[in-house]
Formats: structure tokens, sequence, C-alpha cells
């Protein structure tokens, strides 16, 4: 193992015993640091970098689930989502055993679970890129999906992707080229340059593809784990972005690894096998 993965092991290990003196329950406390080790494997970061200390991400997800009991129920808007009973196999695999979940307007999802548990199969069958084997989704509205990585066209410039999107959305090219670059400067983002999307970084690609999903304000949002890449300083934006977004009246479905977000969600739907909810 490489000095940097043993670190890594180190903080993971006093995570789990930092989780254990806030008096989480094993399973609970299992499940967070399984979903670190994930965020980390996926982003690559140095976990210092991504969580802080095992100490103070304890005790952000510590707060975080205890203010998620306090907090009093918003009234619900409409349903703009309703997935019912879906399930997909791939081959002789099931990925998906039954699965729902509802979100309203003004609602925030989160999707969450260990790597390969079906995350994105399941954000891919509710944004209709993908087929369930049974069950249904039902989309009352305008939709803008972004996708965990892919999406963007190599050999295109950023506000050449935002025509195309924005084509798709009723604007003209003029119009879709403000809305873009707009949703872009929010992500401390200058996309007006004369860059293909194949020589943006990791992380632009993303600013990228979130902006596309957003363009036009749909009133369903599904997001994929679409800050991967991003600094810190954006990647807490994002979720700034997020609640605005909620209470602009938005249903919106995300895919995360970190827990320390779910106090202010309205939903967790947790993917891996056997799991229960850890908040809702
Ligand atoms: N087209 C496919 N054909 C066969 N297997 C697939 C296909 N797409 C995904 N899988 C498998 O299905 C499982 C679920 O994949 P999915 O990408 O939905 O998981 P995930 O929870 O989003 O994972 P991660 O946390 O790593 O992003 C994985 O084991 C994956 O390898």
């Amino acid at each position: 193992m490489t000095e940097r993965g043993m670190s890594d092991q180190r903080w993971l290990h006093a995570l789990g015993q930092e989780l254990a003196r806030h008096r989480f329950t094993p399973d609970v406390t299992h499940h967070v640091v399984a979903e670190a080790a994930a965020h980390l494997r996926d982003s690559g970061q140095p976990a210092l970098r991504a969580f802080g200390t095992p100490e103070g991400y304890a005790a952000a997800v510590a707060e975080s689930l205890a203010s998620q009991r306090r907090q009093p129920r918003r009234p619900r808007g409409r349903v703009r989502l309703r997935a019912s009973q879906i399930t997909k196999r791939y081959g002789r695999r099931t990925v998906l055993k039954p699965t729902d979940l509802t979100v309203h307007a003004g609602e925030v999802a989160a999707v969450v679970g260990a790597n390969g548990c079906g995350k994105s199969t399941f954000l891919r069958i509710c944004a209709g890129l993908l087929s369930p084997d049974s069950g249904e989704v039902l989309v009352d509205g305008l939709l803008g999906y972004c996708p965990q990585e892919g999406g963007t066209y190599d050999f295109l410039l950023p506000e050449e992707h935002f025509v195309l999107v924005g084509a798709g959305r009723g604007f003209d090219r003029g119009r879709s080229r403000q809305l873009g670059r707009g949703g872009a400067a929010t992500l401390h983002w200058d996309a007006a340059g004369d860059v293909q999307a194949r020589h943006l970084s990791g992380g632009t690609r993303q600013k990228l593809n979130l902006v596309m999903a957003t363009l036009g304000d749909p009133d369903v949002l599904l997001l994929d784990e679409p800050y991967q890449g991003f600094d810190r300083g954006t990647y807490l934006d994002f979720w700034q972005h997020v609640w605005r977004w909620r209470d602009e009246g938005r249903a919106i479905v995300v895919v995360t690894h970190l827990l320390n977000q779910l106090d202010q969600v309205d939903h967790v739907l947790d993917l891996t096998p056997g799991a229960r909810e850890v908040a809702a």
C-alpha cells in the first residue's frame, strides 16, 4: 500500500473511533466510514484535504444527523418525480431491487450507498436514459441531468454546448450563451474562453455538465456526484446552489458519498443492499 493509502486508512480508522465516541451504532459507523472511503477512492483526494480532521468530520456528521431530527418539515409542493418499484438486472446480477422515491417541488433527495450499489443506474433510469426491468418513473416538468462523467463533446467549445442544450429547451443562440455564461459565473468559471471540452480540467468539465443540466431552470434536477474534481470552495458553493434551487421550488436528486450534508436534505435513499434509511 502507498504511504498516502496508509495515511487514508489511518484517517478512516480514526473516523470510526470518533463516530463510536459520538455513540453511533456500529451499522451507521460502518456506513459513514464506507461512504467516506468511497469518496476518497472516487475523488482521488487525500482524506485530510477532503474531510478535514476525523474529529471534525465525525462532529459534523453527528451535528448533521441531530439537526435533521430537529428540523420541522417544510410544506411540500406538488410531486415532481415519482419512481415506483424500479428494478434492474445486468445479465444475471440484480442491481436494483424494487426501489421507490418520490420528490416534491422544493425538496432535495440524496441517493447514497456503497460503490456499485446502483446509484448511477437509478439516476439514469429516472432521467429516461435507461429502461428499468420493471416499475415506472413519472416526471412532471422540465428535467435536467448531470452525469457523473462524460456528457461533454470533446471538440466543442463550452458555449457551443450551451447553444446545443439551449436549443433543446427553446432558447436562441444568444440567450443560450447568456444563460450558460451566467451559470458558469456562479461556479467561478469564465466559460467564454476558446478551449475545447477535451482540454478542460476534470473539475471544469463537471462545471460544464452542471451548467448544462441547470440551463433554463429545470423543474427536476438529477445530479450524479456533480462536484467530482471541484476544489473545496466550489464544492461548498455547490451545496449553497442546491439549497437555493430547492428554495426556488425545484425537485433535486443528488448522488453523494458525503453524509455531512444530510441534515439539510428531505429524503435519503440508501441503495446499499440491506441498508436502512440513515435519515429522512
Ligand atoms: N451497462 C452495464 N452492464 C453491466 N453491468 C453494469 C452496467 N452498468 C453498470 N453495471 C454494474 O452495475 C453495478 C451498479 O453500477 P452503478 O454505476 O449504478 O453503481 P454506483 O452505485 O453508481 O457506483 P459508484 O458509487 O462507483 O459510482 C456495478 O457493479 C456496475 O459495474
